[in-house]
């Protein structure tokens, strides 16, 4: 409970509203106001939340934030009208949940966000801090694991989060930031102590109308989101690197780069085994050993930037550089499931977009000695460009691929799978995931690798709005049972 007064910097009008009123909770969804409520009307993708205000106050809200001029005639409780309500709304639930842990980074970036978050948390785990993880996988901290549904969650949620771990004792946070979070707000309440940046490829074409429009939404992280002078952790090896580092420096923080081309955390050697990565890089004139037990280049990338957020915020490098050899891969994310009887290796991948299925790829290939295999898909309701690009790249890089379904959501499945097919005619074509993969299984060979690609962690597949329990770990290993292995 707090009082609607207490809002009043944020809040245009509460100040001069007659007896201050005691305020229950945020909404931004009518149907979830309860009394007492203040009620915030978002204008969204499908809706206007203006539309509901009357829902809300019939539920009993008790005050309403809108959009400046969203709302015409009279209503029967104060109103505050805003520029920005989301903004609002993330500030609002800011100061309703107090707390935060003391030290929060945010990470942004097409792939390796989830990876990243994942490692910083155990980066300071080892260094004995009390941390948090917050994003696709859900939220890990002290006594905590949960699946979430949200890669950013709204931020009456987040805030209720980072407010309970904060009590409990959570002084580190390493949260996601995806271009949604960013573009509706969802994190702009979140004090930040530094944000990181991974890499920039092609996502959510139906979300945002160009790849630069796209870029500039990630740079809200560092132009508005992180103080003036806070450090911004950009990987620089990636092709919008140097736009990232550009768009830093203009903003005035403090640009740390990482990589074969950083200054900050420099990579000096690396060798690549299947399941490990050995190394040397160089940090204020240091050289600091390391050895990443997680197969990929890019594994490699996640954990600097993981690094980089750690020793940017206080901890000592040389605790940060040793706790990599603990660091575990987040779920999914080329996770080695599986070994058939002939020694196949099966991994379950969540590459759902075409730099990240690219990147998979050829990450397994030079320790490959037979033929790569892919099963994947693509999902419904989501950007359709990037159908033949994926296609295409399991073309180039898989001997031998299957198309099969992701989430087709409300979309007919077998159109999306010719979409992809467009681009990879000879490609297998089993609509049926559970038999992709079981057919994937059963062609493998010694020598042989299998990418199991598109759901990673996921715990279901979403067809014509039903979700079906669907793990890509459970069918890998009923298959490989169904092997006798
Ligand atoms: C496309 C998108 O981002 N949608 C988000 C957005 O919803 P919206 O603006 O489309 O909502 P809308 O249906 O148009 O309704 C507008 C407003 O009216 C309200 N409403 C609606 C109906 C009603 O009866 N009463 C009512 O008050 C709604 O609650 C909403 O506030 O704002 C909502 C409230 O903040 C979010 O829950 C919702 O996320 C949906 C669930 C979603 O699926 N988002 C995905 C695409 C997403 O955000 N993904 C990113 C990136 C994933 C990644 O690649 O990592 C993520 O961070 O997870
Ligand atoms: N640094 C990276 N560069 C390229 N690809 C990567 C990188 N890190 C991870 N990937 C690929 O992207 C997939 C998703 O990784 P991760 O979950 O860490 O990224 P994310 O940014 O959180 O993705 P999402 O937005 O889907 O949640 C991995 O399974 C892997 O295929
Ligand atoms: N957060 C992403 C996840 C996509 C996962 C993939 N399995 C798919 O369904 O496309 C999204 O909602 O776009
Ligand atoms: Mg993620």
């Amino acid at each position: 409970m707090i009082k609607l007064a207490a809002f009043a910097d944020i809040l245009p009008h509460v100040a001069s509203i007659p007896g201050d009123m005691d305020i229950t909770g945020l909404a931004s969804d009518s149907r979830r106001v309860e009394p007492g409520n203040l009620f915030f009307a978002l204008a969204g993708t499908k809706a206007d939340g203006a539309a509901f205000i009357a829902d809300a106050i019939q539920r009993g809200a008790s005050a309403v934030v809108a959009r400046k001029g969203s709302v015409t005639g009279e209503i029967s409780v104060p109103l505050s009208e805003v520029d920005d309500p989301r903004l609002a709304l993330a500030q609002a639930a800011a100061r309703f949940y107090a707390g935060q842990p003391a030290t929060m980074v945010a990470v942004t970036g097409t792939s390796g966000k989830t990876s990243v978050a994942s490692f910083t948390r155990q980066i300071w785990e080892y260094a004995g801090l009390s941390a948090a993880s917050i994003g696709t996988t859900g939220v890990v901290a002290p006594g905590r694991d949960e699946y979430g549904e949200l890669t950013t969650p709204d931020p009456i949620s987040l805030h209720k989060l980072l407010s309970e771990l904060a009590a409990s004792g959570v002084t580190h946070g390493a949260m996601e930031a995806s271009s949604h979070g960013l573009s509706q707000r969802r994190l702009d309440g979140v004090k930040l102590a530094a944000g990181g940046f991974t890499n920039l490829g092609r996502d959510h074409m139906d979300y945002h109308p160009t790849v630069e429009e796209y870029h500039q939404t990630k740079m809200r992280l560092f132009d508005t989101l992180l103080p003036v002078g806070a450090p911004a952790v950009v990987f620089a090896d990636d092709a919008w690197s140097e736009a990232t580092m550009e768009a830093v420096r203009k903003a005035g923080r403090e640009l740390l780069t990482v990589g074969r081309n950083g200054t900050y955390i420099t990579i000096k050697r690396a060798e690549h085994e299947r399941h490990r990565q050995h190394g040397e890089v160089e940090h204020d004139g240091r050289i600091y050993e390391i050895d990443l037990p997680l197969a990929g280049e890019f594994q490699l990338s996640n954990a600097l930037v993981a690094a980089g957020l750690a020793i940017a915020t206080g901890l000592d490098p040389a605790i940060a550089f040793k706790a990599f050899k603990y660091i575990k891969g987040a779920s999914g994310r080329l996770e080695l499931t599986g070994t058939t009887p002939e020694g196949a290796q099966i991994y379950v991948d969540y590459a759902h977009k075409p730099e990240a299925l690219e990147n998979v790829l050829k990450a397994v290939r030079p320790f490959t000695t037979g033929r790569v295999f892919l099963v994947f898909g693509c999902g419904g309701d989501r950007d359709r460009g990037k159908r033949p690009i994926m296609g295409d790249i399991a073309r180039r890089l898989a001997d031998v691929a299957i198309v099969t379904d992701d989430n087709p959501r409300s979309e007919d499945a077998s159109a999306i799978r010719a979409e992809i097919m467009a681009a990879i005619p000879d490609a297998q074509e089993i609509g049926d995931r559970r038999e992709a993969i079981r057919s994937a299984i059963a062609m493998l060979r010694t020598g042989d690798t299998l990418i199991v690609a598109g759901k990673g962690h996921e715990h279901g597949q979403e067809i014509a709005g039903t979700k079906y329990p669907f793990s890509d770990h459970e069918e890998v290993s009923k298959a490989l049972e169904g092997l006798g292995s």
